[in-house]
């Protein structure tokens, strides 16, 4: 894929917030969340949640069923209201205009309803919506972009179909071909291999992981499969009970003794490449 569309994300250093915030961390944040909290049908789903993902970083959002891991992703994205902070950069994204958001941040959800009559292609050429003109049409640039992303999550084949004839798996693609489409600097990924069989589950990932390093994208991902998130990402956060309850290196999240509390399961952990985290059920 090529740069990003329009020079206006520069990855690094251009609309980074270097030195805005006083020592530590915080200045190489890409991504702040400061005491989000959701409250749904008057039940709160999540709260107190503080995170901070460095400039080209991968965060993994894990946790068991229930804990909060979707609508914390749906709140980052600024589709689902929310009291507390988050920022890119330094721009709190519920303030920004959809079309500005929409250039910063891609969000690609779990399962979105998807328009059944609508051809791949024209699906995925959604993404390039906040670079068109307003009144305008897709240039020829667009066109490529989204042409060449389609390639590279193995939908060239499917372009002209519509989205109601596609397998779990060709959807789930789909979705993240239009996240992708978008060029965004911060991805934010809902479970993005759930439905993939385990050929093109590596695919993706190893794609999003060349975008992030080709690119400097700042990813977040939920992933249930633990050893896939240990593999991947440089930093993991543990919700239980819509709160943060660990975060860290995979070393330090991905403890048998942590993963027994949070999700009720018997695991052996054996440490991988790279000294990465492997996670193994055991049989009770
Ligand atoms: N619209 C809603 N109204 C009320 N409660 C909701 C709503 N959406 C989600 N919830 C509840 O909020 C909690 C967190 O849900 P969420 O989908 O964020 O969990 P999750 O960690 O992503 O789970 P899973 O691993 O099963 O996908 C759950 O208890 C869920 O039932």
């Amino acid at each position: 894929m090529s740069g990003r569309a329009g020079g206006h994300a520069g990855g690094h250093g251009e609309l980074a917030n270097a030195g805005s915030e006083p020592g530590g961390e915080e200045i190489v944040s890409r991504v702040r969340v400061r005491n989000l909290a959701v409250v749904l049908e008057r039940r709160s789903v999540l709260s107190g949640i503080d995170l901070d993902v460095r400039d080209g970083d991968w965060l993994a959002v894990i946790g068991a069923n229930g804990a909060g891991k979707s609508t914390l992703l749906k709140a980052m994205a600024g589709v689902l209201p929310c009291s507390g902070e988050v920022l890119i950069d330094d721009a709190p994204v519920r303030r920004l205009k959809p079309r500005d958001r929409a250039r910063l941040l891609a969000y690609a959800p779990q399962s979105p309803a998807l328009p059944v009559d609508m051809t791949v292609f024209d699906y995925a050429l959604l993404g390039r919506t906040p670079y068109i003109p307003y009144l305008g049409r897709e240039s020829r640039h667009d066109r490529e972009v989204t042409a060449s992303v389609l390639d590279r999550l193995d939908l060239s084949p499917f372009t002209a179909r519509t989205l109601g004839h596609l397998s779990g798996g060709e959807r789930q693609r789909v979705v993240l071909a239009r996240a992708l489409v978008q060029q965004a600097p911060v991805l934010l990924l809902d479970e993005p291999t759930t439905a993939l069989d385990l050929g093109h589950q590596q695919q993706v990932l190893e794609l999003v992981d060349r975008l992030r390093l080709a690119d400097g994208l700042t990813v977040v991902t939920t992933l249930h499969d633990l050893s896939l998130a240990g593999q991947y990402a440089d930093s993991m956060t543990l919700l239980s009970g819509g709160r943060v309850a660990a975060s860290g290196a995979p070393a330090k999240v991905l403890t048998g003794e942590l993963i027994g509390e949070h999700f009720d399961a018997r695991v052996r952990v054996a440490t991988g490449p790279a000294g990465r985290p492997e996670v193994h059920l055991e049989r009770p």
